[in-house]
């Protein structure tokens, strides 16, 4: 535990911290990092000095004309101006009238919270581009020389990467917390290999993200800890026993690996490991089955760690874990791609530092966007390097058979809330099904594929609904991506099943003669038809083309009812339509315009969700999806099994889970008896450095590694020093916890990063009706 507020400390001075650049630039730099440092802690600043460190950030743009931000300005000062010379006198006196009259004072702080609320939101919206803008602005000043240096790059040109090049990137990461700090590192290492061996920059971009392929071709590394400890103790000559002791005071085995091989002499030195090396190792023991796959894995293994220098072991045991854990966001990674392409050309040498800019911001933009409608390295690379940016929209084109990642909802509470959201913007309503969700694909050659919400390949999860999945298309339909709810079906009584029923049904080797529970096909949005991308088009648009190009079929699939209406007395109808029919509540989304385009990995407040449960309660909103990161052994009734559990949230900023809660309550005995079964697979002998548990004198017995997501309700958030989630955000030492936590159901359909992030905690919590302290 005390490693744990050690680890907040050094957060603590991380976040004070600003670097010594030595030139112009870096000093630039520098008060921008101090922006992005304070981001972590944003919330615990009094508004004043949030504002003043924004200013700051944004302070040097304004002084330049062409800024994007002071044309923004202008266009709101000529669009005000034009509108009010339209007015007459007589309405100007009468909006002067208007103002002079006194307001009581409870509307006025009605406004004011309205007025907040909206700034909140704006805020949120334009922090992301602001950071993206920032970057921009310090990486057009920025010269890779000084990082370059630190990070060792002084391999020959037309050489392999050396791996001890990405570990020392790495280490640098790791050792900061500020993204802007990341970026660099990344953008230094990415110019280098592009300029050297632009061949490597596919592995060397999957070993950042700690991946060995896209998500939907479903190759993992996450080797067991009793492997890779085997793996250890044999490459290294010292006993199990030994590592175990080491791994227990650590909580790392990366760092175990790292100590038992400084303390081995070596008497041959065997080659330097390279990048490419690494990652096809990594790939190849991934993919290893069969009978001897554990002797074959540990022998990859062995080979890969005798011949790792430095901190290597530490960094290569992590990758092969599974979890890298050094605070690479993938959205990092993405714009230090898209600087790197651009700072890589030769002609960015001869820009001027604006017109650099401009083109970063540019590049950011486009890679991002071009991500989301095709997430593959393995496309846009090589479209990246060999052609001009200019032409990577139409070169990597949005296509069947990639899975997007899913347009995700903001939670409410309340109808009125989601009117007054919505004030002025024609929005519909659909039934909001309680199931799987499912992204269908038809593919030009005939083929369809299925995936989830995490873009794992669900096909042969779903054979059934391949089969049928023909009689559902038109025959003017030929290639398509649908967006659906997979739900459980009673075909005797046509009716949903509760969600419930379909976790019952097999996950894996599924045989269509075997199956059980059958299921029906619930599709609310189409995202792609015919060869052309609909994420541009508004959902009334991409509603009329699912109409037309599908037809519902019985027992098979339906098109989400909806209704489109503002009269709340009908919504609440449909509302209550929509609970007798088994379904969770409703999806209300954003009908007409822009806003209503489809926005691919977004929760996005162009959706929201009512559900049932949590109307009316005042309290949070929704239900949260929480990793089981320890376990108490039960007394009594429960004695044999875990009596209640720690679970935790998930940072995806630095990788780390913040405990939440203890909940205790919920199980059958059933479950009970199903999780301790499961959850003893995945025990760990000590807390790893990636959980900030906090000062809580009541340890678990056990901890797990980060696997098992449970969804869990709660009756309200209130500050706890015992727990650590948002830690930072809404309080400098306490986080913040869920109180009289209940366990609904298992979420095998998430994965722990998956689950529900500080950032949201502090949201349910910020918007608590009275937040308990
Ligand atoms: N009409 C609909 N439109 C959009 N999504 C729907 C609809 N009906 C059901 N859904 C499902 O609702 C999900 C969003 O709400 P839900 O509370 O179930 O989210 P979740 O799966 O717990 O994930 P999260 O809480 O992260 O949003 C969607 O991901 C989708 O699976
Ligand atoms: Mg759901
Ligand atoms: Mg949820």
């Amino acid at each position: 535990m005390a490693g744990q507020k050690g680890k907040q400390t050094t957060l603590g001075n991380f976040l004070g911290e600003k670097k010594n650049g030595g030139n112009k630039a870096a000093e630039t730099a520098g008060n921008i990092r101090s922006y992005f440092g304070n981001r972590k802690d944003k919330k615990d600043n009094s508004n004043d000095k949030e504002t003043e460190a924004t200013e700051t950030a944004v302070g040097d743009k304004r002084k330049r004309p062409e800024s994007a931000n002071q044309k923004d300005d202008n266009d709101e000062t000529n669009k005000k101006f034009k509108a009010d010379k339209e007015k007459t006198k007589e309405e100007l006196e009468k909006d002067e009238e208007l103002k002079e009259t006194k307001k009581p004072k409870e509307e006025l702080e009605e406004e004011d919270e309205e007025i907040k609320e909206a700034e909140e939101q704006e805020k949120e919206q334009n922090r992301e581009q602001q950071e993206d803008k920032t970057a921009a602005h310090v990486m057009a000043c920025f010269s890779t020389a000084d990082t370059k240096s630190k990070l060792g790059m002084t391999w020959k040109e037309g050489d392999d990467v050396p791996y001890s090049v990405l570990c020392k990137t790495f280490e640098a990461c790791e050792a900061t917390t500020k993204r802007l700090e990341i970026t660099e590192y990344l953008v230094t290492l990415f110019v280098e290999v592009i300029k050297k061996k632009p061949t490597d920059l596919l592995s060397t971009l999957y070993m950042c993200i700690n991946k060995l392929c896209p998500d939907y071709e479903g190759l993992e590394l996450g080797i067991g800890e009793s492997l890779l400890m085997k793996a250890v103790a044999e490459s290294t000559g010292r006993t199990l026993k030994v590592i175990q002791k080491d791994y227990h005071k650590t909580g790392d085995l990366g760092t175990v690996a790292k100590n038992s091989k400084s303390s081995q002499s070596t008497l041959f030195k065997p080659k330097r490991l390279t990048v490419t090396h690494v990652f096809k190792t990594l790939t190849k023991i991934a993919e290893v089955k069969g009978n001897s796959a554990q002797a074959n894995k540990v022998g990859h293994i062995k080979g890969l760690l005798v011949a790792c220098e430095d901190n290597e072991a530490k960094y290569l045991i992590r990758q092969l874990e599974g979890k890298l854990r050094i605070g690479l966001a993938e959205q990092t990674v993405l714009s230090a791609l898209a600087h790197s392409i651009v700072l890589s050309k030769p002609e960015s040498a001869k820009m001027k530092t604006e017109q650099k800019e401009q083109k970063l911001t540019y590049a950011v933009d486009l890679v991002k966007s071009v991500y989301n409608q095709l997430p593959s390295y393995n496309m846009i690379l090589p479209a990246l390097l060999e052609h001009p940016l200019d032409e990577l929209k139409e070169r990597c084109k949005m296509r069947a058979g990639i899975p997007l990642k899913p347009m995700l909802a903001h939670p409410t509470k309340s109808l009125t809330e989601v009117l007054d959201r919505f004030e002025g913007h024609p929005f519909t309503c659909e039934f909001k099904y309680d199931g799987e969700r499912a992204q269908i694909h038809k593919l030009p050659d005939g083929s369809t594929k299925i995936y989830s919400r995490n873009s794992e390949d669900m096909s042969i999860r779903y054979p059934d609904v391949v089969e049928k999945l023909k009689k559902w298309i038109k025959p003017t339909t030929s290639s398509f991506i649908l967006d659906c709810e997979a739900v459980a079906w009673d075909r005797e009584k046509k009716c949903i099943l509760p969600f419930q029923v379909l976790s019952t049904r097999k996950r894996k080797d599924v045989k269509e003669e075997e199956i059980t529970v059958q299921v029906a096909i619930f599709a609310f949005d189409c995202l792609y038809m015919n060869g052309e991308s609909l994420l541009q088009e508004s959902l009334r648009t991409r509603r009329e083309k699912l109409l037309e190009g599908f037809q519902e079929t019985e027992n098979e699939f339906f098109f989400a009812q909806h209704m489109d209406t503002d009269n709340i007395e009908d919504i609440q109808t449909f509302l209550d339509v929509s609970i007798k029919k088994n379904c969770e509540g409703l999806m209300v989304k954003i009908y007409d315009g822009e806003e209503a385009s489809y926005e691919p990995s977004k929760r996005s407040r162009n959706w929201l969700k009512v559900k049932k449960d949590y109307l009316g309660t005042g309290g949070v909103g929704d239900s949260m999806d929480l990793v089981v990161v320890g376990a108490f052994l039960g007394k009594g009734k429960r004695t044999n099994v875990y009596g209640s559990f720690l679970l935790g949230c998930y940072d995806p900023n630095s990788g780390d889970y913040q405990t939440v809660c203890k909940l205790g309550t919920g199980f059958s005995d059933e479950n009970l008896k199903d999780f301790y079964e499961t959850l003893k697979n995945y025990t760990i002998p000590t807390v790893p450095r990636y959980y900030q548990i906090g000062d809580n004198p009541e340890a678990p017995d056990v901890w797990f590694e980060p696997k098992v997501v449970w969804e869990v309700k709660c009756a309200d958030l209130s500050i706890s020093p015992r727990y650590m989630a948002g830690v930072g955000l809404v309080d400098e030492t306490r986080g913040i916890s869920l109180r009289f936590p209940r366990f609904i159901r298992i979420r095998d359909d998430k994965e722990a990063e998956d689950s529900t992030t500080n950032e949201q905690i502090v949201e349910f919590y910020e918007s608590q009706s009275n937040g308990h302290d």
